[in-house]
């Protein structure tokens, strides 16, 4: 961290600037810290697609600087008078929310990402009028709700991923009550998401078949992450081999894609969980639901709890993240690769070890 004043410390993030993306060093102060405030200092960082989205305007919502990042993983270096949950020195992460009404329907529930009126962690504002900014930065300070500990026997690097991308399976797949062994699950788009999706799936005793654009990751789903099935979507013969078989398809691709060859391959009842963030409308005529009572459906991150237990559930199963740990002066081109399919299958940044303050 840098200077500290009074009331204000002054950090070091990168930040896109416009809707190129491009991320260079931007300086800003953090709030006091809060009654409730825990202060982190940023260890790693993971890169989600949804990072690109928001760099390069995909929602049309984006406002710049925009310091990006939302699987932060970092250790706690003060906290404010009625914190309870945390001390200095702990290892700590957050996620894509630190902020929400505490009051509505979802937050009474504990589901808080469904709260209208949560808080981003960047490209929002938060309750004092100051823009939030995400964890490609020195230090982030963070309501305590909305961090959670980092349980002993994950490596801080590791857990980066299960923030976004790991909470982001594991929710839909229990709230839909898909847990049970045996089932059969598609996994749509290996990258990030998907392949914790493989992961977390494969742990619950699934029968996972990963459909891929290309056969280029088929070796690596079948012999690295144990995949049972694999499928390219442009392979008619093997897509209609494949027809009434699946239980569930969690579906991440992120761009606008037909979803008739995706349902066609659930079973009578089963649910097509879509993940990817496109700003465009995704077409299907109605019997493709009809004749088989298949549902289309959506799911966002998952609730603090969630994010709890899905850290423990990596711990129990000894699940890892399968990662590319990158520095800070790496962070566009990892973008860049990121964008074109290249990376298997998250970049974590180390921001820690990478002296942004220095290149302030
Ligand atoms: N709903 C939620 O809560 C969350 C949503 N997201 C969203 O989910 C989507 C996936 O995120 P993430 O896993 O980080 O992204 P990645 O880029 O890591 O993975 C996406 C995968 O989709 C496939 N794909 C197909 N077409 C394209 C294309 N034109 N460009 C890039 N990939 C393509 C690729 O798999 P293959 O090579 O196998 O075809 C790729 O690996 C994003 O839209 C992101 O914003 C992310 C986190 C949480
Ligand atoms: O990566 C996490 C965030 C996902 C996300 C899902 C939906 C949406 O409209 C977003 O802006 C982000
Ligand atoms: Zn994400
Ligand atoms: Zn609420």
């Amino acid at each position: 961290m840098g200077s500290v004043d009074a009331s204000e410390t002054t950090v070091t993030g990168w930040a896109a600037r416009d809707a190129t993306g491009h991320l260079s060093p931007y300086t800003y102060t953090l709030r006091k810290t809060g009654p409730e405030d825990v202060v982190l200092k940023v260890k790693y960082c993971g890169i989600c697609h949804t990072d690109v989205h928001q760099v390069k305007n995909d929602l049309g919502a984006s406002k710049y600087p925009m310091v990006p990042g939302h699987e932060v993983v970092g250790e706690v270096v003060e906290v404010g008078p009625e914190v309870s949950k945390f001390r200095a020195g702990d290892v700590v992460g957050v996620g894509v929310i630190v902020g929400c009404c505490r009051d509505c329907r979802p937050c009474k529930a504990n589901v808080e990402q469904y709260c209208n009126k949560k808080i981003w962690s960047y490209n929002d504002v938060y309750t004092d009028g100051k823009p939030t900014q995400g964890g490609f930065a020195s230090a982030m300070v963070v309501d305590q709700k909305f961090v959670v500990k980092i349980p002993a026997g994950l490596a801080p690097e590791q857990a980066a991923p299960l923030l976004c991308a790991g909470v982001t399976v594991y929710s839909p797949l229990k709230h839909f009550g898909l847990m049970t062994p045996g089932l059969r699950g598609g996994i749509l788009g290996l990258g990030g998401v998907g392949h914790m999706g493989v992961k977390v799936a494969k742990s619950m005793g699934h029968h996972v078949t990963v459909i891929s654009s290309s056969n280029k990751k088929r070796a690596e789903a079948m012999d690295d992450l144990g995949a049972d099935a694999y499928l390219v979507s442009s392979d008619a013969d093997q897509m209609a081999a494949a027809a009434d078989s699946l239980d569930y398809i969690i579906d991440t691709v992120p761009v606008k894609h037909p979803l008739e060859p995706y349902l066609a391959l659930l079973k009578m009842d089963g649910k097509l969980v879509l993940m990817g963030v496109i700003a465009e409308p995704l077409s299907f005529v109605s019997p493709m639901v009809m004749l088989g009572r298949k549902t289309i459906t959506g799911s966002f991150i998952g609730s603090m709890d969630e994010t709890e237990e899905v850290l423990q559930f990596c711990v129990d199963k000894g699940l890892t993240s399968q990662i590319e740990v990158v520095k800070m002066d790496y962070v566009n081109q990892a973008f860049e690769r990121l964008e074109r399919n290249d990376v298997r299958y998250r970049f974590v940044v180390d921001v820690g070890g990478s002296n942004i303050e220095d290149a302030a």
